[in-house]
């Protein structure tokens, strides 16, 4: 296999430059993109502008499009705030702390011939740069952060990209399709009907 060097992005926009680089192909190579996006060194101003919370609820905000072949977006976390149990639509996602703490929990997906209630399988805290990875073949995921002082906010990118997921009930295993939203996309708040969704994790 044919390896590329890792050239460390100096900011924020030398890493979508880079990711751009990545996905100009068919193939998607896990490893090199999840080293990328780790070698990046989590610099606020440069990604403050696209950092908008919601009292309530994490926010999903658009950051780059990434011609198709990804979405990159900045999910704020407020202290407290979780995910619901849920899938990435046969798609690879990728999620880099840029500030804070997040805790991951796996889950197996379901066997829906039996109705029952979905046990853990591991979970970790997420540090600052570091990048996970999961895709559905791997399972199922909840993401929290469960610090009441720290806000969190985290770089996610899916490929391909998609708009709507499956939540999971932990006690019944039962699950729900929503749509996912945008709370900004380019630093610009999206319109309220746009954002009022069933949504979402
Ligand atoms: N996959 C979730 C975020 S996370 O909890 O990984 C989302 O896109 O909203
Ligand atoms: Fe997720």
């Amino acid at each position: 296999m044919e390896h590329t060097e890792l050239i460390k992005p100096e900011t924020l926009d030398d890493l979508i430059k880079a990711l751009h680089e990545k996905f100009s192909g068919d193939t998607v190579n896990v490893e090199e993109v999840q080293n990328l996006m780790e070698s990046y060194e989590s610099n606020p101003h440069e990604w403050m502008k696209y950092a908008k919370f919601d009292q309530f609820r994490y926010t999903r905000n658009l950051v780059d499009e990434g011609n198709g072949k990804f979405n990159l977006m900045i999910l704020c976390w407020g202290e407290g705030h979780g995910s619901s149990i849920h899938d990435h639509t046969d798609s690879h996602c990728f999620l880099k702390l840029l500030q804070g703490q997040l805790k991951e929990t796996l889950f197996d997906w379901p066997d829906n011939k039996v109705r029952q209630g979905m046990t853990k399988k591991s979970e970790r805290i997420l540090k600052e740069n570091q990048c996970a990875y999961i895709n559905d073949s791997i399972g199922l995921h909840r993401v929290e952060n469960v610090s009441h002082t720290e806000q969190a906010v985290s770089l996610h990118l899916y490929s391909p990209p998609f708009n709507h997921c499956n939540i999971f009930d932990q006690r019944t295993g039962h699950k729900n399709t929503v749509k996912m939203t945008f709370w900004s996309k380019f630093g610009t708040k999206t319109p309220f009907e746009s954002t009022v969704a069933q949504e979402n994790n």
